[in-house]
Order: structure tokens, then C-alpha cells, then sequence
């Protein structure tokens, strides 16, 4: 197991995202509820953090924010099995999935893929590494988010649909899982729209926080 993944950003080699992971969520968008894990993938040129900047991709006129917690692999493995998947979790990232929404509807309707609508540069403002040991609840904390100091998103992870081991056991059956990888759990309710300008605040509980300020590309 690493010891250090301070730079998970570096070593990482994927950003495993999961799609419509709380009931609430996925019926906002007017989806069903998933009865097994929508996968996709994000670059890792998607990352950025504190200090930079997320900037609206060139076309888009609906950039959605969706706060979510990730988890850091920190042991290799593949078929990994439910009892075993928390030995495989270095510990945790505070995560932004940034989506053009606009993209990503008109991706749904043509039957393509999302990865323009997930994956574009800034995509994924993460916080710093937060060790497994520091966030003691996994699967019972805060999960908030405000743009311009109103409240959007104020969830849990209590209300994700796939619990982190099943999540770790589920991916690891079709993608090796590597030190440094990020798997996003999804995001609670409360999704929506932010303009050039805004200022995103997030938190996971009292672990950790950041802010990130919206521009255009
Ligand atoms: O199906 C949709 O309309 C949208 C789904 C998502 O963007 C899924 C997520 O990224 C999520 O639930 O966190
Ligand atoms: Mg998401």
C-alpha cells in the first residue's frame, strides 16, 4: 500500500466516474434509477486545483456543477473482492465533476459518449489528498456546495446507491485498478448551472473545503 499519495495527481492513470449514484440525483435529470454502476471515464488532464481556474469549454452554455467524493486507490489489484476492497483505498479526494450539460444532452439523445460533456480541461478541480485515517465515516458524510454563498447541493454519502466496496469490487471486474487512480461516487441532488464569474465553495464535512472561481476558456 502507498504511503504517500500527496501527488496522486501525477502517479494517478484514471479517473473512474460514476454515473446517477443517488436516487434524488438521477431523478432530477428525469433518469431511472441505475440497479448497476454507470461507468465513465475522465482524463487527467481534467485535473486542476485551488488557485486555478474552471473554464466554461468553448460552446457551452450550460456548465453544471456536481460536488462528489473520491476515492484514491493506493493498492493495485483487479477482481478485487467487496471484503477486500478497503485495503485497496489509500484514502480520498473532495471532488468537482464539472459537466456541459448542453453537451452531455445532446450526446444522450445521438447515443454518443460523454466524454466531451465530463472530460474537457478543468473538468476535475480536486482538493488535496486526505488521508484514509482523517475521514473516519465514509458512508455517512456531509457532502455541500455553494455557488456565490447560496446553497445548491447539501447531501450525504449515506445516499449513494453503491456502497464504496461494491463500487471498488464492481470496477475492478473490467479495469485494473492502479496507485493513484480516482474513483468519483457520484453526486447528490441539486445540480445546476454556473456562469462566468461564480464562485464555487465545497466541503466534505469538516475535512476539508475549497473554492474555485468560474471563467470562460
Ligand atoms: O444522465 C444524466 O442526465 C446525467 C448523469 C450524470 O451526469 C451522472 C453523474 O456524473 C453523477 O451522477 O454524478
Ligand atoms: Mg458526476
Amino acid at each position: 500500500m502507498a504511503t504517500n499519495l500527496k501527488n496522486f495527481m501525477q502517479v494517478g492513470r484514471k479517473i473512474v466516474a460514476v454515473g446517477r449514484n443517488y436516487r434524488a440525483h438521477a431523478l432530477e435529470l428525469g433518469n431511472q434509477v441505475p440497479t448497476k454502476p454507470i461507468l465513465f471515464l475522465k482524463p487527467t488532464s481534467s485535473y486542476i486545483t485551488e488557485g486555478e481556474k474552471i473554464k466554461i469549454p468553448v460552446g457551452c452554455s450550460s456548465l453544471h456543477h456536481e460536488v462528489e467524493l473520491g476515492i484514491v486507490i493506493g493498492k493495485p489489484g483487479s477482481r478485487i473482492s467487496e471484503q477486500e476492497a478497503m485495503n485497496h483505498v489509500a484514502g480520498y479526494v473532495l471532488a468537482l465533476d464539472m459537466t456541459a450539460r448542453d453537451f452531455q444532452d445532446e450526446a444522450k439523445k445521438k447515443g454518443q459518449p460523454w466524454s466531451l460533456a465530463k472530460g474537457f480541461d478543468t473538468s476535475c478541480p480536486v482538493s488535496s489528498f486526505i488521508e484514509k485515517k482523517s475521514l473516519t465515516a465514509p458512508e455517512n458524510t456531509r457532502l455541500w456546495l455553494k455557488v456565490n454563498d447560496a446553497i445548491k447541493q447539501d447531501g450525504n454519502t449515506k445516499d449513494m446507491i453503491f456502497s464504496i466496496p461494491f463500487l471498488v469490487s464492481y470496477i475492478s471486474t473490467y479495469f485494473k485498478l492502479e496507485e493513484g487512480d480516482v474513483i468519483l461516487t457520484g453526486t447528490p441532488e441539486g445540480v445546476g448551472p454556473v456562469c462566468e464569474g461564480d464562485v464555487i465553495q465545497a466541503g466534505l464535512g469538516d475535512i476539508v473545503s475549497f473554492t474555485f472561481q468560474v471563467e470562460k476558456s
